[in-house]
């Protein structure tokens, strides 16, 4: 049996930041992801004021109820994480913020944010491209109210929204026309209560009381969307990996990428604190139709693997992945194509025929989700190259170190 250790969540590590930040008292972040993504968090943090200070592997937080209070010029990188969640936190503090971000961050749309923002009272300028950072806030707290949300290109506009909920005056109710990946939002939702706040979600209304949050020791789970590559990388050939610290009771939505491998017919156990995936033999693969709609950061770990199954692969309703670190459903297509395999998209949708895909150097777009999954699929793809493999160091800096001891474990 092979054990892989993941590193943090980035999705959970960035809402404990935002969290901690904003409540009273002090927080202790066990395991946290480090990584561009959440170092470019804490760092921005620092510069809006908060002390921030790592204890080992953990991060030390005092919070600031009453929010940020000194002129800050923060630079949010390549995480939309950052650029999405830290305005929201600005916005309920006072003094001037200016936000900027990467380029590739850049050309990805905040305007949803900031028209919300703006909606509430905050005085918000984007200083280039209209519904695009960089942008400027004048921030004298949020008074809250009602407002209606169009989340239908990320669902980072509404964790924004709802963690910002109770530190204005009168809370949030939040109307949402469109919502794409749910379980992020549910994320959300479950570490707000775990920092002392009830939020509560009526169909479409999202309800969010005033009154702040409370500090706490919060363990950060192991990042189910880097999870992934080594449940993939079973089932492709054919052996079995535990991952240890992800299980039934997850938080991430993306852990259900492995019912996708067991529907391609793999085996799958899900025990209280852990996950198995084993191959089938040979690392036999079935192809299938799938809404990836709520999971779609695991979207190219499929589409890399996708070549190896008996029939095609069909993933759908994953529009929002045009607007990630790149445009991803054009980005698969290219590189599969660059391998020899047949590829049809269109507006949300991929179709990959089965074929032997042969070596390639892969364009990663500065993503590192085209280099962790077509690294992968490189398993039985032997000399895949990659034009820019550091970019992995958005959420995963040592992946190519880990992977190359799983490969060693395996023989592969
Ligand atoms: O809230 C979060 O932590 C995230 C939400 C998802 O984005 P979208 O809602 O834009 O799909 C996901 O792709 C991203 O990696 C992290
Ligand atoms: C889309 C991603 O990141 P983010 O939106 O947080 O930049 C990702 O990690 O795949």
């Amino acid at each position: 049996m092979t054990v892989v250790e993941i590193p943090g969540s980035k999705s959970v590590t960035a809402r404990a930041l935002f969290l901690a930040a904003a409540a009273e008292g002090t927080t202790r972040l066990r395991r946290p992801l480090h990584s561009d993504d959440t170092e470019g968090f804490a760092e921005g943090l620092a510069k809006l004021g908060y002390a921030v200070a790592a204890e080992g592997q953990d991060w030390v937080i005092e919070g600031r109820p009453q929010g940020p209070a000194n002129d800050a010029d923060v630079y949010c990188r390549d995480g939309a994480t950052t650029a999405r969640f830290l305005p929201a936190l600005a916005a309920a503090g006072h003094g001037e913020f200016r936000f900027d971000a990467s380029a590739q961050m850049r050309r990805r749309p905040v305007g949803p944010l900031t028209g919300a923002l703006r909606e509430l009272g905050v005085e918000l300028v984007h200083e280039e491209q209209e519904g695009h950072h960089p942008l400027r806030i004048s921030a004298k707290g949020v008074r809250g109210g009602e407002l209606t949300l169009d989340a239908g290109l990320s669902s980072q506009y509404l964790t924004a929204l709802l963690l910002l909920g109770p530190l204005t005056q009168r809370g949030l109710r939040i109307t949402v026309t469109d919502l794409v990946s749910v379980p992020y939002v549910e994320i959300t939702l479950a570490m707000m209560r775990s920092f002392g706040v009830e939020a509560r979600r009526e169909g479409k209304v999202f309800v969010v009381p005033p009154g702040g949050y409370t500090a706490v020791e919060y363990p950060v789970e192991p990042d189910a969307s880097t999870a992934s590559y080594v449940f993939a990388a079973a089932a492709l050939t054919g052996r079995e990996v535990t991952v240890p610290g992800l299980g039934a009771g997850a938080l991430q939505g993306d852990l259900r990428f492995v019912d996708v491998l067991e529907r391609m017919g793999a085996t799958v156990r899900i025990g209280a604190d852990a996950v198995t995936v084993t191959g089938a033999e040979g690392g036999r693969l079935r192809g299938l139709t799938v809404n990836m709609r709520d999971i779609s950061d695991t979207m190219p770990t499929l589409a890399a693997i996708a070549p190896f199954a008996d029939g095609p692969v069909r993933i759908e309703d994953v529009y929002n992945t045009r607007v990630k670190e790149c445009d991803r459903l054009e980005a698969c297509a290219e590189n599969l194509r660059r391998q020899g395999i047949t590829v049809e998209t269109g507006r949300d949708w991929i179709e990959i025929q089965p074929g032997t895909p042969r070596a390639a150097e892969i364009a990663t777009h500065g993503d590192h989700r085209m280099v962790m999954s077509f690294a992968v699929a490189g398993l039985r793809t032997p000399g895949t190259t990659f034009d820019d493999p550091g970019c992995v160091r958005k959420t995963f800096p040592a992946f190519h170190q880990e992977f190359a001891k799983l490969r060693e474990t395996w023989g592969v």
